[in-house]
């Protein structure tokens, strides 16, 4: 015993007092601790190991299984070619994949690639070791050529987190089990980088020019750009892989690859994006869409077209993304977003900026609006079934989640208001830019210190009562959300189809620039589609394609007001969270349906006169201003903002004749 190193307290130890002054610990020789009836710890059975390194490899076992072996008849009805190759052909194949995607497009060769973290010394690299060939490697080779770049491959949560902390600087765990991190000098996304390459084809499919977020750049910069990102990502010691699925939908369902140098952006993405089971990710093959995300790795503002260091590439021909300069991980999902908007419409489906959800007798509700108008506070309901909360499709088929997860908004977050986002951040949710107690590791959702777009994302299914599969049927309400700053549009307002075409090719909201001191005027904000940065067809497109769709379903349009009453910004407050969700209640139910209504002066709104659990007389608006004369100045103002704002559109055929296009010019503000 005691020549193993090990000792024990006992009262048989006795201190011998050693030349540098400290007691040595003197033990007994084995066989004597059961004499005098005391129990010693060495009454377990004793561990299954002899050093310290066979203790540590009894720790971890392998991984789940992958697929079960195929039996022959299901071989021999061609059951997916991968089922009848060995492991570790099947694991060469995938590194051939990912090489192949790393791959410079100027180079003889692709990178060396092994799988696994580096920190765990492989014996033998060159086993698993996989490049990718375009001709025989000459002479020439360069030192790039001769070093290895680790792939960390769809790793799990738990693992992810691991190569976080020990790694990336701004990463804990919070005292709810979730991983804080920074995302660095961006904390939102960056639009005016956004850039997408202009070729023959899309010169004519997409919407370029003024009030377009493609900003066009050439193939050309667009290899540049891609070629500096793919030299990063290979310089790296390690770079992340994962391979996942966008949309619920599996008819029309597309993999993706996402490189990135971060683990903090593969957990993103693993919770942002469909999660492949093991026998799905075997067979998972080429994706269809790329993204090489460079993150902190700057673009060279000698390039063409760079005005920033900050650059977000995409390539539809090459079907290809790259990211340089930003470590902003919404970039990726919004990213895959735009591609969705450009790759649905193809295929007569609609991409939707929208939270949905769904009642228990199947009906289906989707939430437009822009940032913060509450898609993610308002889908996400108790009483009801969450489909999703940002990104949708909507087909012959029905309503489809994009995304395999949320990402809610956490300022000023409370466990009274929003207990399901609550508990929802937990082990395995990314939480950025939170600030949090050094010691006990509790974070204050109050806190902007480092930014007011706090957010965290989690799977969906951390949510109790989501809705897996994540699809739905032909939605029955289709509710309009727009946060208005200057208190003037009521908190409720039931829309003819016009009107609905309207304020959806608007997509109105306000909310305030600087929310710390002072009184500032709110900054009217119109985004087409209630998504523009993410759209890539002309508005118009997505509004036929919506106008037909609920026209067909027979679909019910509302304009909810989450933002001022009772004044504007300064003066009045924020409609009550609790009374919005009584009138979205109250719209779930079909009763709002059945209430009695007015009309409003300048927006020519319908309005109820009585919902079960709102104040009536905060329904109209004029009601909670004190001040009358400015209700009508203020509501004059946001009325020319919106008719300015549609000037762009008034020239537009909307759907096959047009006629809908003067009904929805009709049905905007009119004084
Ligand atoms: N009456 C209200 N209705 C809805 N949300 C409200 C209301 N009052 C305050 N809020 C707050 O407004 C925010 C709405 O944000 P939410 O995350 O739902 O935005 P979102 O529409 O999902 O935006 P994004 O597309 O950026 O994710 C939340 O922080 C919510 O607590
Ligand atoms: O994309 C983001 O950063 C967050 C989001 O959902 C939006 O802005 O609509
Ligand atoms: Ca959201
Ligand atoms: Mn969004």
């Amino acid at each position: 015993m005691a020549e193993n190193g090990d000792f024990r307290f006992g009262n048989s130890v006795k201190a011998v007092v050693m030349p540098n002054g400290l007691p040595k610990i003197h033990t007994h020789g084995g066989g004597a601790s059961a004499e005098n009836g005391i129990c010693h710890d060495d009454s377990a059975p004793p561990v299954k190991a002899q050093t310290i390194d066979e203790l540590h490899s009894l720790q971890k076992k392998r991984s789940a299984p992958t697929t079960p072996i195929k039996d022959g008849l299901q071989q021999q009805q061609g059951n997916a070619a991968f089922a009848t190759i060995s492991e570790e052909d099947r694991h060469k194949l995938q590194l051939q994949s990912i090489s192949a995607s790393l791959a410079s497009l100027t180079r003889e060769r692709g990178p060396n690639l092994v799988k696994g973290d580096p920190a765990k010394k492989l014996d033998t690299p060159k086993v698993t070791a996989e490049h990718h060939h375009y001709i025989t490697p000459t002479i020439s080779v360069s030192d790039s050529a001769l070093k290895f770049t680790h792939v960390l491959y769809n790793l799990s949560p738990a693992e992810l987190y691991e190569q976080a902390i020990k790694y990336e600087k701004g990463s804990f765990i919070t005292s709810t089990g979730a991983l804080a991190t920074l995302s660095g000098a961006k904390t939102g996304r960056s639009p005016r980088d956004k850039r997408v390459v202009k070729d023959e084809t899309t010169a004519e499919e997409l919407w370029w020019g003024k009030g377009s977020p493609n900003i066009e750049m050439d193939e050309h910069t667009f290899l540049v750009n891609r070629e500096r990102a793919v030299d990063y990502l290979n310089s790296l010691d390690k770079v992340f892989v994962n391979d996942q699925f966008l949309n619920w939908d599996p008819e029309h369902q597309i993999k993706v690859r996402i490189v990135s140098a971060r683990a903090y952006h593969s957990l993103f993405m693993h919770n942002m994006c469909i999660r492949p089971t093991p026998e799905e990710l075997e067979n998972f093959g080429t994706p269809d869409f790329t993204i090489y995300n460079a993150g902190q790795f700057p673009c060279n503002r000698y390039t063409h077209y760079m005005t920033s260091s900050t650059s977000i590439d995409l390539n539809l021909a090459r079907r290809e993304m790259v990211i340089l300069g930003t470590q902003y991980a919404g970039e990726m999902k919004k990213g895959l977003f735009s591609v969705m908007h450009y790759l649905m419409p193809k295929r007569q489906i609609l991409s939707l900026h929208s939270g949905c959800n769904m009642g228990k007798d199947g009906d289906v509700a989707l939430f437009f609006g822009l940032s913060g108008t509450g898609k993610t506070t308002l889908s996400t309901d108790h009483n009801r079934l969450l489909i999703g909360d940002d990104e949708h499709c909507w087909s012959e088929n029905g309503i489809s989640n994009i995304e395999g997860g949320c990402y809610a908004k956490c300022i000023d977050l409370s466990k009274e208001k929003e207990p399901d986002i609550w508990n929802a951040i937990k082990f395995g949710t990314v939480l950025e830019n939170v600030v949090f107690d050094e010691h006990t590791r509790e974070v204050d959702y109050t806190d902007k210190s480092v930014t007011e777009n706090t957010r965290a994302s989690y799977p969906i299914e951390y949510i109790p009562n989501a809705k897996i599969p994540c699809v739905g049927p032909q939605p029955k309400n289709v509710i309009l959300l727009a946060c208005d700053a200057f208190g003037v549009l009521p908190p409720v307002s039931k829309l003819s189809l016009p009107q609905t075409m309207y304020h959806f090719i608007s997509g109105y909201t306000a909310l305030v620039a600087g929310t710390e001191e002072g009184i500032k005027e709110p900054q009217a904000t119109f985004s087409a589609c209630f998504g523009a940065a993410f759209i890539m067809l002309h508005p118009t497109k997505y509004a036929a394609m919506l106008a037909e769709k609920m026209q067909k379903h027979g679909a019910t349009g509302w304009l909810v007001n989450t933002g001022w009453s009772g004044g504007r910004y300064g003066v009045g407050n924020r409609i009550k969270l609790g009374y919005t969700r009584k009138i979205i209640d109250a719209i779930h139910s079909g009763s709002l349906l059945k209430a009695n209504y007015k009309r409003t002066q300048v927006f020519g709104l319908e309005i109820p006169t009585e919902i079960e659990g709102v104040p009536s007389e905060i329904l109209d608006p004029i009601n909670t201003w004190g001040d009358r004369e400015g209700y009508k100045e203020t509501l004059l103002k946001l009325g020319s903002l919106f008719k300015k704002n549609f000037e762009v559109f008034a020239n537009y055929k909307i759907g096959q004749d047009g006629k809908l296009t003067e009904e929805i010019l009709a049905a905007g503000p009119n004084f």
